[in-house]
């Protein structure tokens, strides 16, 4: 399990400006076996990664280019990632009494040349993704390899407030519906992890709306 000092800085920083972005949080070795399992997925079986839910999900290459694979807990590794969540989701409610009801995640990969434009990761009124997450999964990634994950002011959404390479080993974590953000135009494969804590919106007359 990652250090106890890792989870009071997230805890910390989530409660005084709503992001976060740690360069170690995981284990090194869980790191590493992750980098394999991302490294070997399927292209055939991941899917072109969409916009919007249900009814209104699109697919747009403009918007978007990654492929998608959602994550079980059907490896050590992925066992072990989803553990180490649990507890982090446990620690968020336990701290900040933020409801946090479950937690899905995909491994994502964009192909060079690949990126997502500036979004959010909420549909206002509908969503219930609470806290994004995002675990970065490449070896020796430099400036000219592109890709970076840009976070922007919740308050001004042309102000940038963070700029980060995508390096193994590297955890986001930021409020879903306050942070704009986008992943500029990669020059190599990249890797990652993206996840999201939910809070459960179920009403008598509609199932809490599923991926
Ligand atoms: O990979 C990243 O840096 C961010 C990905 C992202 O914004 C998303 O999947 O919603
Ligand atoms: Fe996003």
């Amino acid at each position: 399990m990652s250090e106890k000092v890792s989870l009071d800085e997230i805890v910390h920083n989530i409660r005084l400006r709503g992001w976060c972005v740690l360069d170690e949080f995981f284990k090194s070795e869980l790191i590493e076996e992750l980098i394999q399992e991302a490294k070997t997925l399927n292209p055939e079986t991941m899917k072109q990664a969409g916009i919007g839910r249900s009814s209104d999900h699109q697919v747009s290459l403009n918007a978007r280019g990654d492929r998608i694979q959602w994550i079980e807990p059907d490896t050590p590794a992925t066992k072990q990632f989803l553990e180490v969540m649990e507890q982090l989701r446990l620690e968020l409610n336990r701290k900040l009494i933020l409801g946090l009801w479950d937690y899905e995640a995909h491994f994502a990969r964009y192909e060079e040349g690949a990126f997502y434009e500036k979004h959010l990761d909420s549909f206002i009124g509908k969503s219930n993704r609470l806290l994004s997450t995002v675990l970065y999964l490449n070896y020796d990634w430099e400036v000219p390899n592109g890709g970076e994950f840009v976070l922007y002011d919740e308050e001004d959404n042309n102000a940038e407030i963070g700029r980060y390479l995508p390096k193994k080993g590297r955890f986001a974590i930021f409020l879903s519906e306050a942070f704009p953000h986008e992943v500029k135009p990669a020059k190599r494969t990249r890797h990652s992890i993206a996840g999201w804590f939910r809070i459960n919106n179920t009403t008598g007359t509609q199932l809490d709306p599923y991926q």
